[in-house]
Order: C-alpha cells, then structure tokens, then sequence
C-alpha cells in the first residue's frame, strides 16, 4: 500500500517520503494558521487574513524577520519548520516558492496531517500527482487554487463543477509576465523595460527566466491538463518555448494582419487507444508557445497581467475563466479562499489522480513563416475556433 503511494508511475517519488510518512500523522483539532512566507503573495495573504480572522493567524515564517515590510505583525519567525510543527497550527500556507525548502516544508505538514495551502505550481507541476496521494492517505489536504491563474477559481472549477465534464481541449493565456511585456512591446515598449516593470509590480517569478522561457505556463498547463484529462501530469513533458527570441518586428508583423502576439499554453485530445486492462490511456497534445491570435479570439482578449483559460468540453462546449492572472492580491484572493475552504473543511479538497500518467505530443499548429534581412521566422499561428 505505502509502495502504490510513493511510486505512482513514472512520478519521481522522493527517496525521504517513507521515513516521513511514517513520522506522524496525527490530526490536530486546532484551527490556526501557519503562514511560509511574507513576501509579494504571502504579504497580502498576512493582511487579508489578519483582517478577516487576526485571532488565527498564529506565526508567519520569513528568511529575514529584520526586513521592513507592510504587514502588522510584531514576531516574524526565521525558522519555518518551526511553524509547521506548531501544534497550534492546522493549516500551513506556503508561500515561499521553488521545489527545494518548500518541498520539504509541505511534506512535513502533510505528514503531520495538516491541511496545506500552496501558490506554488513550481511544485504542483512536478510533484503534485503523489503529494496529493501523500495527503490522501494522512488525512492532510492539500489546496492549491493560486498556482494557475491567480485570482480566477479554474481549479474549483476544474475538481468541482467540471470534474464530470468531457474536456476535448484546455488552456490559454496563463502567464500574467509574458502577456504583461508582448502587450507592452506592441505598445511600443522595449522587452528589457516591460520586463524590469512587470517585476517591479510584482508579477515576475523570483527568477525571471521561468516567466520568459515558458516554465511557468508549462507548470499551469500541466496542472491544468492533470484536472481536465484526470490523469497524472507533470511539466516535464510538456513541449515548450518562450518568449524571449521574439521582437518588435514580430509582434509588428502580426498586428499588420490583424493578429497579436500571445504565448499559448493549451492540451487538447488527439486521440484514445482502446482500453488497456480496465485502464483508459489517453493521448493530449500540449504546448506552450508564442503564437499570432486574431484580434477578436478569446486568446487574444487578456491585457498586462490578465490571463484567460478556455475550457472545451464535449458537453459544456466552450467555457472561458477570465481575469488577472498575477500580482499580490489576485493571488491572496485565490489562498485564502483555500484557507477558508480548509478552515470549513466544506469542501472537498484537490482529488488525487490514478491511472496511468497522461501521455502528452507537442502542439501542433500551422506557422506563419517570414525571411527578414535573410534570417527565416516561424511563428504558429493560432486558427482553431
Ligand atoms: N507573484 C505572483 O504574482 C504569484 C506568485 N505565485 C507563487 O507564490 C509563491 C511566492 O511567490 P512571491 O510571493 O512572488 O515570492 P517572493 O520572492 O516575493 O516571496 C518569497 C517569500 O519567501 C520567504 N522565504 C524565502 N526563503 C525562506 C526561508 N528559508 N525561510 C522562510 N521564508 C523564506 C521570503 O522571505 P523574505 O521576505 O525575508 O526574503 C519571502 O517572504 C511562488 O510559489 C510563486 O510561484 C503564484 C501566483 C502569482
Ligand atoms: N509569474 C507568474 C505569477 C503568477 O502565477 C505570472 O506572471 O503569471
């Protein structure tokens, strides 16, 4: 039983699991919170639930207790293991980021039981398949509605009101960064410049490059595809490029045309083998590229940091889930609605998928091909309904 957890197929499963796993998972009856974290999320989280419910913030854990920040809180703690194992905390919010410290600190809490609320889809997207199965048997919860889009509810969405739904495609605008410097670039803007701006106001992962370069898409979209296709998925696997070759000229092309210039993240079922011993394979396409949209296509809509998924299902037909995709508040929005959720416990929390792990082939769309000053562009272009 305990293998069948740790080693869902083709999921890494971390050699420190066991020995955690069976370090404790007693439930607490407690109702504080534990937050990882202060900085651009976790600041507006600490003031949203310091408003909404002061008496249950019980610690919040930052690298550096000394630095002035925005929130009202006298006691800033350095060591957020701390924190977690605070048995006055019940549900621990991470917002620390990456796959290293904050890897460890949700596995802690898992094991102890403990209901997680995370942002991170760094982590969701690599090792989300087994945390949630880690969670699911110590009676832990985990939430993670912020890791895709934001402030817009996709993955309530996605477990709850569409967990039934036939899903044919998925995906969309879901890099609030990216889509922050192409609208600045057709704007007039340098690249250099709308970046520095976009990290100035806080939408920018702590390492750019996993904005520019696709990273960030590829972890939503993996996150996206494991709810709509209800398989295992992880980012690794999915086809990426960013967009950090792209210029001026490019994006000038495109509005030539009437088309603007997006970076896509979208899965779509290509095809389904037969059943394989009561086991479905499913095949998706899934990409995340720049792409040439026309102007009046939902993809095309999303303005600075606002992103935009579209659901297609064979029942449901075409569902969008607009708004703004990055920033502090947009994305507390999201936490402590999970928090909430978590503190109620009225809902059920993200489910675990079986199964085998979704198979995905890279996106295949046609390309707008150019020669300028003799070097050769191709650009997709964007042409499905
Ligand atoms: N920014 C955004 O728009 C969005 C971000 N996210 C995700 O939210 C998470 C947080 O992002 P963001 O708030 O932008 O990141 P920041 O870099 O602004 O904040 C990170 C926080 O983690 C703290 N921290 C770092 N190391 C430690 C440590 N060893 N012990 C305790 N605390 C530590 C930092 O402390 P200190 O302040 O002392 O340096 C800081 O408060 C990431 O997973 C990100 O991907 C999700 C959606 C949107
Ligand atoms: N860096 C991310 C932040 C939100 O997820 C983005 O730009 O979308």
């Amino acid at each position: 039983m305990e293998d069948s957890v740790l080693t869902l197929s083709g999921v890494p499963s971390p050699s420190d699991a066991p020995s955690i796993a069976t370090a404790g998972t007693a439930t607490t009856r407690v109702d504080g919170i534990g937050l990882l974290g202060c900085g651009t999320v976790g600041a507006s989280v600490a003031r949203r639930l310091l408003a909404l419910h002061p008496q249950l913030v019980r610690a919040i854990a930052v690298r550096d207790p000394h630095k002035p920040r925005a929130v009202e809180w006298a006691d800033f703690e350095s060591d957020p293991f701390e924190v977690v194992d605070d048995p006055a905390v019940r549900v621990v919010v991470e917002c620390i980021g990456g796959v290293g410290l904050a890897r460890e600190l949700v596995l802690r809490a898992i094991a102890r039981g403990k209901d997680v609320v995370t942002a991170n889809k760094d982590l969701i997207a690599t090792e989300g398949p087994w945390l949630a199965a880690f969670a699911a048997r110590t009676g832990a919860s985990l939430r993670y509605e912020a890791a895709v889009g934001g402030a817009i509810p996709i993955v309530r969405a996605m477990a709850g009101s569409l967990a039934n739904e036939d899903v044919l495609e998925i995906g969309g605008v879901v890099n609030g960064t990216t889509n922050f410097i192409l609208d600045a670039m057709s704007d007039g803007a340098g690249y250099d410049e709308a970046l520095a701006e976009a990290q100035r106001l806080g939408y920018a992962e702590t390492d750019p490059r996993a904005d520019v370069d696709g990273h960030d898409a590829a972890h939503k979209l993996a996150i996206l595809a494991g709810l709509a296709f209800h398989r295992p998925s992880v980012s690794g696997r999915i086809a990426r490029r960013g967009i950090g070759a792209l210029t001026a000229e490019d994006v000038r092309a495109g509005a030539e045309r009437g088309w603007r210039l997006k970076l896509l993240a979208v899965a779509r079922r290509v095809e389904e083998p037969p059943a394989a011993e009561g086991d479905r394979a499913l095949v998706v396409e899934a990409g995340v590229t720049p792409a040439y949209v026309p102007a009046d296509h939902p993809f095309a809509r999303p303005r600075g940091a606002e992103n935009v998924v579209r659901v297609v299902g064979a029942g449901c037909g075409e569902l969008l889930f607009a708004g703004t995709g990055a920033g502090g508040d947009p994305t507390a929005s999201a936490v402590v609605a999970d928090v909430v959720a978590a503190l109620e416990s009225r809902e059920r929390h993200v489910p675990a998928h079986a199964g085998p792990d979704l198979q995905t082939v890279p996106l295949r769309l046609p390309a707008f091909e150019r020669v300028r000053d003799g070097v050769r562009s191709a650009i997709p272009v964007w042409a499905a309904a």
